[in-house]
């Protein structure tokens, strides 16, 4: 599933990040995936040490998301890379690598972009999600992360004026299933809102709770 996680970082890590951005060391992406026909962008190089820093804000500031954990579920996070799209620059369709190249590789069960500025900035750069015939496009504030499976096809559509800059980062999730995720997620979300205190007949638990019913009875019933 995709899912929108507004204000990851808040308005101080903003400004840390946005001071800490014409210091960052960009290459050719290229680097990370030779092979592709499609990738044109910039990206800092994992040794960057400001790149680090963004990366470390990053981390925590997905780590404290209440979404990210009833969503992602997650067990282990990539270490997160501030790419940079000039008027041009695209990312074709392309689906992520399965095993993130880290020791040990991680498998990617999901894929997150940080938009790090504002979409005002910039035209094109949308994040591109195809869902059959369907394509989503995704142009976030400043602060703003989408987390959608690393499985879909997907593309950064060609910035056609000014930059674009995000930080992308990969989830191994605790469980690899995407549909016993949305599970887990749903019913995570069905808690919350009843630990809330939920008014009767609240109507997003009630969709919850039928949404669960109804998918556990299709996966258990024996036909
Ligand atoms: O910049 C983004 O939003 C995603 C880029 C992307 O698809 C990738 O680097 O694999
Ligand atoms: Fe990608």
């Amino acid at each position: 599933m995709i899912r929108l996680l507004s204000q990851v970082l808040n308005a101080g890590e903003l400004q840390a990040v946005r001071e800490l951005l014409p210091q960052v060391g960009f290459g050719d992406g290229r680097i990370t995936n030779q092979s592709s026909q499609v990738k044109r962008n910039l990206q800092a190089s994992q040794e960057d040490p400001v790149n680090a820093r963004i990366a470390q804000l990053a981390r925590d500031a997905l780590a404290r998301h209440p979404d990210l954990r009833i969503h992602a579920m997650p067990r282990t996070m990539a270490r997160a890379t501030v790419v940079r799209y000039e008027p041009g620059m695209t990312y074709g369709w392309h689906v992520d690598e399965a095993l993130f190249p880290s020791t040990p590789p991680m498998r990617s069960d999901l894929s997150c972009t940080i938009f790090l500025n504002d979409p005002t900035e910039y035209d094109g750069g949308e994040l591109m999600i195809q869902l059959g015939a369907q394509e989503l496009a995704y142009k976030l504030n400043a602060g703003d992360a989408i987390l959608y499976p690393s499985t879909t096809i997907h593309q950064v559509a060609p910035v056609t004026r000014g930059v674009r800059i995000a930080a992308i980062t990969w989830l191994h999730s605790w469980i690899a299933d995407a549909s016993q995720r949305e599970l887990l997620s749903q019913l995570d979300e069905a808690r919350a809102i009843a630990v809330r205190g939920a008014a009767p007949g609240d109507p997003r638990l009630q969709v919850l709770l039928e949404s669960l019913k109804t998918n556990l009875f299709r996966m258990w019933a024996d036909t």
